[in-house]
């Protein structure tokens, strides 16, 4: 048995690139355009494992895809989780989970998926201003 990828609907393929690949520094592997089935499907790895993958599936169709909270994360190991936070955050996005501990942190996807960061090798030690944000209580 080896894992493959887990699969996430997105509904604008660009905004979830800018977040996947410029955000968290995910590499697009590659896409397969299928206009008869009106969807695309993008393979998204991480340099350090490109081989377990996050599928992007993009359906032309409007389709309600309801809340899915049965659905937790995808859970990404970053070498330093405040510079990992400060680089998402300078691009607008929220940190819903600062690291205060200097060991996770959430945030979530154009399409509301949650995305767990962890820190590698652990924690580092607390730092301002992560230390004392608060976080949004939604992740
Ligand atoms: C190639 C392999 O990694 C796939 O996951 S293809 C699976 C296939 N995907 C689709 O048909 C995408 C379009 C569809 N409208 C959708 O949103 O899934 C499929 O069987 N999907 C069904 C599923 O539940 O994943
Ligand atoms: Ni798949």
């Amino acid at each position: 048995m080896k894992y493959l990828h887990a699969m996430v609907r997105v509904r604008d393929l660009d905004a979830s690139l800018r977040f996947f690949c410029e955000g968290l520094g995910l590499h697009e592997t590659r896409r397969k355009d299928y206009p008869e089935g009106r969807f695309t499907l993008v393979y998204l790895g991480a340099p350090a494992n490109p081989e377990s993958e996050v599928e992007l599936t993009y359906n032309y169709d409007d389709e309600d895809y309801g809340s899915a909270r049965n659905f937790g994360h995808l859970a990404f190991e970053v070498d330093d989780i405040y510079a990992a936070c400060a680089h998402l955050q300078a691009m607008g996005i929220t940190i819903n989970r600062p690291p205060r501990d200097g060991h996770m942190a959430f945030v979530r996807s154009p399409d509301l998926i949650s995305v767990e960061l962890l820190q590698k090798g652990g924690r580092l030690p607390p730092q301002e201003p992560w230390a004392s944000m608060p976080n949004t209580g939604v992740w």
